[in-house]
């Protein structure tokens, strides 16, 4: 089936322009999307908890900074943008004494609807605007002109116009430049949820610390393997960003193309595959979305601790060491694009 994808003339931008929109949150997407959508000429306040540390960083930004309750009364549309473990009581808290009819809720992932987390009441319009990439460069993507795809979907269209509002949000932050596709809350929480785990958090993290590991462990300088099984890797992956795996392959050497083809299938193996279906059907069937509700509620100690294992690992001290000999590439972890 194929798949519709919108684009800026497709997209209505006074729609969004002519609600006043708030965004819960002010992190790593809340922050793109609150700026992107100001520069965008949309109205904006931001909400947050009056002890939040993200205050100060919005205030500093000349954004109008409201308690989630104050600014979901205010607003028309309320983009949550919180945490996804925090989202349901946000929601019962704040959001839903402050609704009315004709109002929207939008979220940046469908986590907290497709487990049933948050039930809206049928007189709102329910949708997502979903970035298909990390916050930090939505923003800086906007910024420069161009643009982070991004997912739609309607949950419930009680104004018959949720989908154009959608689209006119997603266009306030740059999704239209790239590319906006239409989906539902089920294949956007799914495929965002596996996509992170096996491939591009979990796996990616995984199989570069591993290279690193058996590099060093067989004698070779950490800061040889450093700059072989991760430095490298974007230079190798922005080829593929740019032309697919193919330009890739055309710009490697015939060796390297020949490692790849005959060595890679014995790296990611049936095996491995299997326990990729595996973590898509836990992802399926809730029970990834029950175990990450249960380790929040009890402190998140599995996360602090694994957190702290890779803070801790030999590759990012290596890294670190290099990355501050780069000054293009040395950008400490911040708040800013
Ligand atoms: N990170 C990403 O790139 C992507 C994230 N998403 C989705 O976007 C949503 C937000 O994630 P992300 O941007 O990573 O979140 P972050 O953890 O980066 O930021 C969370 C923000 O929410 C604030 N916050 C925490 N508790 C509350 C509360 N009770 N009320 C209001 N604000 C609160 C935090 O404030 P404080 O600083 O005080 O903690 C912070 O400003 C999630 O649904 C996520 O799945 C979707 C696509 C990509
Ligand atoms: C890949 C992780 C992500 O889904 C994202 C940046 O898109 C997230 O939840 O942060
Ligand atoms: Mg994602
Ligand atoms: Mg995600």
């Amino acid at each position: 089936m194929s798949v519709e994808v919108y684009y800026d003339d497709d997209a209505d931008l006074g729609l969004i322009q002519g609600r006043k929109v708030a965004v819960i949150g002010y992190g790593s997407q809340g922050h793109a999307h609150a700026l992107s959508l100001r520069d965008s000429g949309v109205d904006v306040v931001i909400g947050l908890p009056e002890a939040s540390k993200s205050r100060a960083k919005a205030e500093e930004q000349g954004l109008r900074v409201l308690t989630p309750a104050d600014a979901a009364a205010e607003a028309d549309v309320i983009m949550i943008l919180a945490p996804d473990t925090a989202q349901r009581s946000i929601y019962a808290e704040s959001i839903a004494p402050n609704l009315a009819p004709g109002k929207a809720i939008f979220f940046g992932h469908g986590f907290n609807i497709r487990y049933g987390l948050i039930k809206p009441p049928a007189d709102v319009d329910v949708a997502m605007v979903a970035p298909k990439g990390p916050g930090h460069l939505v923003r800086r993507q906007y910024a420069d002109g161009k643009g982070v795809p991004c997912l739609v979907a309607v949950e419930q269209d009680a104004s018959g116009s949720a989908l154009a509002l959608a689209l006119s949000y997603a266009k306030g932050i740059g999704g239209t430049r790239a590319g906006v596709i239409r989906t539902t809350f089920t294949e956007e929480t799914e495929t965002d949820l596996f996509g992170e785990q096996a491939v591009l958090c979990g796996g990616a993290a995984a199989l570069v610390q591993t290279g690193f590991e058996v590099l060093t462990e067989a004698g070779y300088a950490p800061e040889v393997a450093y700059f072989e099984c991760l430095h490298e890797l974007k230079l190798i992956v922005d080829l593929m960003y740019e032309g697919g795996i193919a330009k890739m392959r055309y710009s490697i050497s015939d060796t390297a193309e020949y490692g790849d083809l005959s060595r890679g299938p014995r790296v990611i193996d049936a095996r491995v595959k299997e326990e990729m279906r595996k973590i898509l059907s836990e992802v399926q069937s809730g029970e990834f979305a029950r175990e990450w509700v249960a380790e929040d509620e009890a402190g998140r100690p599995n996360f602090s601790k694994w957190q702290a294992e890779g803070a801790a690992h030999p590759i990012e001290e290596t890294g670190s060491k290099l990355r501050g000999m780069m000054s293009w590439v040395d950008r400490p972890i911040t708040e800013t694009a």
